[in-house]
């Protein structure tokens, strides 16, 4: 049986990694109040709050620059991974993305002594997010060399955003031969570097963005249309940067890490032609609603003598990554007492399918788990069929339920990537809300009634969509709580109005609110199962 609620001091310790949200927020914040959970649950709240803290803690700024970055003092050699610069006062800085602030701090603490110059746009309101979570070490000193400017609220571009391009722009195009310019990515770039090729405007390429994140388009789909009409993303940066040698330190937030897309590869030549982009806008039905400058950068696309010029002078590196902050986060659920199995570390597709996915695979576990109920091919040929439908290449299904078979205890399932919505409503929401709420009502019209169960699904970078929530926990039980307050799922579905759902349902205590977090590498998803 779980243990009474946790002292405050047993609390901080659970919370250590990230040692801001101990010290801003008392746990019953983060997750309501331990009093508020039904019993049976609280151990496996607990559980996977511990192993979301981890997968968060270990893709944070600092632990992941210490790892890639080491400089020699004494003869100034710089060593990013297996290739070594040589550094005399002759580094300057740039950076994009809602985890570049605590990047671009530890990077000045680290080689200070060698940069001249920094440039980074960040989210709004960041800095300031910052101060009040005591996150001391994400903030640059009083006295730093990088300028930051904040913009891309509800990550679209806007004007300051386009700022902060042009100042990036403006730096890299003075650097020489002898310079090394460091790049700082994470997601979140690509709203963070607009500075569309004129005559495009930047109201046009907001609206034509916004048109097709709501169709439902692929980060891969959306970023391919960026670069096409984008001065610095699809490797203008670096073009902008030459002759100076170029490395760039990325954060991926993009399912297979593939350089080219996160924050639309602005340091990566661009492999897409102008037929990739208009079979996109073909797919969304946007080709006749584009504005006549898009048509005409994009009509000069593939004849522009700049457009495909090689990188040779870059390094790209891939720091922190999805797969990371699920390893850890298995490396806990192990720790715990749980059999901990990563699914799968491309998950995408549409909520209502992945939802599909994860009561499927709740009910198979339990059937294999238990010896009263008996086994059918019906169900596990559905849940293969799904996986197929949602191009989960990495999972082999018939070895997870393999290995689960002969668990004495809890079973942990882990995943990481990122689903979409399609956006019907108006309501307030994320798609990890929306996935969290899904799953509740699977999982309530199973046959799993007899099991602990618990579905977790968050944002590492602490934030939903456009809501103050990273995510939310439900039980199969959330159904039943949710009628004695008279509120309606369906409804709320119905509306993409899941973050008002939770908030109300017993004063929020489902909702996962960590604050942002200063890092940012997708989803993770947490399946617990514990025969009671
Ligand atoms: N009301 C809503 N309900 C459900 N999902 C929503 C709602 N509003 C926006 N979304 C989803 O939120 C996502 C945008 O969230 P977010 O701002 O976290 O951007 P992102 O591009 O996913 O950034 P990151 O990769 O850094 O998390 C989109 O997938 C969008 O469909
Ligand atoms: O900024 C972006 O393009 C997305 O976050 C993917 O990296």
């Amino acid at each position: 049986m779980p243990g009474p609620a946790k002292s405050g001091l047993d609390m901080a310790a659970t919370l250590r990694i990230l040692p801001g949200f101990a010290r801003a927020r008392p746990t019953a914040v983060l997750w309501g109040s331990p009093a508020s959970w039904s019993t049976s649950n609280v151990a496996l709240v607990e559980h996977a709050w511990k192993m979301f803290e981890g997968a968060v803690g270990v893709v944070m700024p600092g632990p992941m620059l210490h790892r890639v970055l080491a400089l020699d003092t004494e003869t100034g050699q710089l060593k990013v991974r297996d290739r070594n610069f040589q550094l005399h006062h002759n580094l300057y800085l740039v950076g994009f993305g809602k985890a570049v602030l605590g990047m671009a701090a530890v990077t000045e603490e680290l080689l200070s002594e060698h940069l001249v110059q920094g440039v980074i746009s960040v989210p709004k309101g960041i800095q300031e997010a910052m101060e009040h979570t005591d996150m001391k070490e994400m903030l640059l000193k009083p006295n730093s060399c990088i300028q930051v400017f904040e913009g891309a609220k509800d990550n679209l571009p806007d004007g300051n955003a386009q700022q902060a391009a042009l100042a990036i722009r403006d730096l890299a195009e003075k650097l020489t031969a002898d310079d090394l310019l460091l790049v700082l990515i994470s997601g979140g770039g690509s709203a963070l570097l607009p500075a569309p090729i004129p005559p495009v405007t930047l109201e046009e390429k907001q609206l034509l963005t916004k048109m097709l994140a709501a169709s439902g388009a692929t980060i891969q789909e959306l970023n391919t249309i960026r670069k096409a009409l984008s001065q610095l993303k699809g490797g203008g940066l670096a073009r902008a940067a030459y002759p100076a040698q170029v490395v760039s330190l990325i954060l991926s937030d993009v399912v297979g890490d593939p350089v080219d897309i996160i924050a639309s590869g602005p340091t990566v030549a661009s492999n897409h032609t102008v037929q990739d982009c208009l079979h996109i806008l073909s797919r969304y039905d946007l080709r006749g609603v584009l504005p006549r400058s898009i048509k005409t950068v994009l009509s000069r696309a593939d004849s522009d003598p700049h457009g495909r010029s090689g990188c040779g002078h870059v390094l790209n590196v891939i720091i922190g990554s999805n797969s990371l902050a699920l390893a850890e986060a298995q490396r806990r659920a192990e720790a715990l007492g749980y059999q901990a199995l990563v699914l799968s570390r491309v998950m995408q597709g549409e909520v209502r399918r992945v939802a599909r996915f994860y009561r499927l695979l709740a009910q198979a576990v339990c059937v294999r788990l238990s010896s009263k109920v008996m086994r059918t091919n019906k169900e596990e040929d559905e849940l293969q069929d799904l996986v197929e439908e949602l191009q989960l290449s990495d999972l082999n299904l018939e070895e997870v339920l393999e290995a689960v078979e002969g668990a004495k205890g809890p079973v942990c399932f882990l995943a990481g990537g990122e689903p979409t919505v399609r956006l019907q409503g108006s309501g307030k929401g994320g798609r990890n809300q929306e996935l969290a709420l899904r799953v509740a009502v699977e999982l309530s019209g199973s046959t799993i009634s007899d099991w602990g169960a618990l579905f977790l699904s968050g944002g590492t970078d602490g934030q939903d969509g456009p809501t103050e929530a990273a995510g939310a926990w439900v039980t199969p039980g959330l159904a039943t709580e949710a009628a004695v307050e008279d509120l309606d799922i369906m409804a709320s579905l119905a509306n993409n109005d899941s973050n008002t759902f939770f908030r109300h349902l017993k004063g929020g205590v489902h909702l996962l609110c960590t604050g942002l977090t200063g890092t940012n590498v997708m989803d993770i998803h947490l399946l617990l199962l514990r025969p009671c």
